[in-house]
């Protein structure tokens, strides 16, 4: 394996009883970037995100996390993700630093020095004594990755991270991701609907739809190969086109 690669999704395929709802999928994400997993509602990103976790069985391909395969090594390939797959959950009437507390006992190893460290990097050391039922839903968000990073992953897999937060959480977010991704060499994977949000967010993005990968690159890769001149007209066109394989 290159040293270089975090996660290698290789012809995996998944179906629920007799529906295929992820074709014969194939991808890499490297070390510290902020790959993007684009596609509609329904396109099948969640269902990934919970086989890459480990949660969900599949039927064909192989998934490597670090190396480590999910199925075969699920313990190692499991200690090297960090994951919010939905809203994050914390005991409401519990402090956000005692929230982190409860689920370092999760990890071996993981000291007291190493929770006011995820605490700094998501800007929560000054809200961390309060009650969780206090925080805004950014600033859960923002201690639900505090929460990811607690055991030094390797990746980090966020399902719709901005969802359901104000223009201003979002922006918030988005940069925490990027600064984590440029100053600690954290890699993130992160499934969205949302186009702008994905363009500008991340390095390369892979473009789902209907279970099939349709594309994968930078944006402007994916632009200038397809001669066109703004993602979302890109995206509605090869989107349309696939859907219209089908009628
Ligand atoms: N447990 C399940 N049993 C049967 N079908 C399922 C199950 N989970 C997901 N599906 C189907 O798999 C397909 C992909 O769903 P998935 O939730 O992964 O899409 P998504 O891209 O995450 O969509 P959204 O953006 O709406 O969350 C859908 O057709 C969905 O109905």
């Amino acid at each position: 394996m290159n040293d270089n690669v975090v996660l290698q999704v290789n012809n995996v395929a998944k179906s629920f009883a007799k529906n295929k709802v992820i074709h014969d999928i194939t991808f890499e994400v490297r070390q510290g970037e902020v790959y993007g997993f684009l596609g509609p509602n329904g396109a099948g990103k969640t269902t990934l995100v919970r086989m890459m976790l480990g949660l969900i069985d599949f039927q064909q391909g192989i998934i490597k996390i670090h190396g480590h395969d999910i199925k075969k090594d699920f313990k190692s390939a499991v200690r090297e993700v960090g994951a919010i797959v939905e809203t994050p959950y914390f005991y409401p009437y519990m402090s956000g630093y005692d929230n982190l507390r409860l689920a370092a006992n999760v990890y071996d190893g993981v000291t007291k020095e190493n929770i006011d460290e995820v605490l700094e990097m998501v800007q929560m050391k000054k809200r961390s004594k309060d009650k969780v039922r206090t925080y805004s839903l950014g600033m859960r968000q923002r201690l639900g990755i505090a929460r990811a990073l607690l055991h030094k992953p390797k990746l980090v897999i966020l399902d719709e991270p901005t969802n359901g937060l104000d223009p201003q959480g979002m922006r918030e977010i988005r940069e925490l991701i990027r600064q984590l991704a440029i100053e600690r060499d954290i890699t993130f994977f992160i499934s969205s609907h949302l186009l702008k949000e994905v363009e500008v967010t991340c390095d390369r993005v892979a473009i789902l739809n209907e279970g099939k990968l349709l594309a994968t690159g930078t944006v402007q890769e994916l632009l200038k190969e397809a001669n066109a001149d703004n993602f979302e007209d890109y995206f509605i066109e090869l989107t349309k086109k696939e859907r219209e394989l089908h009628v």
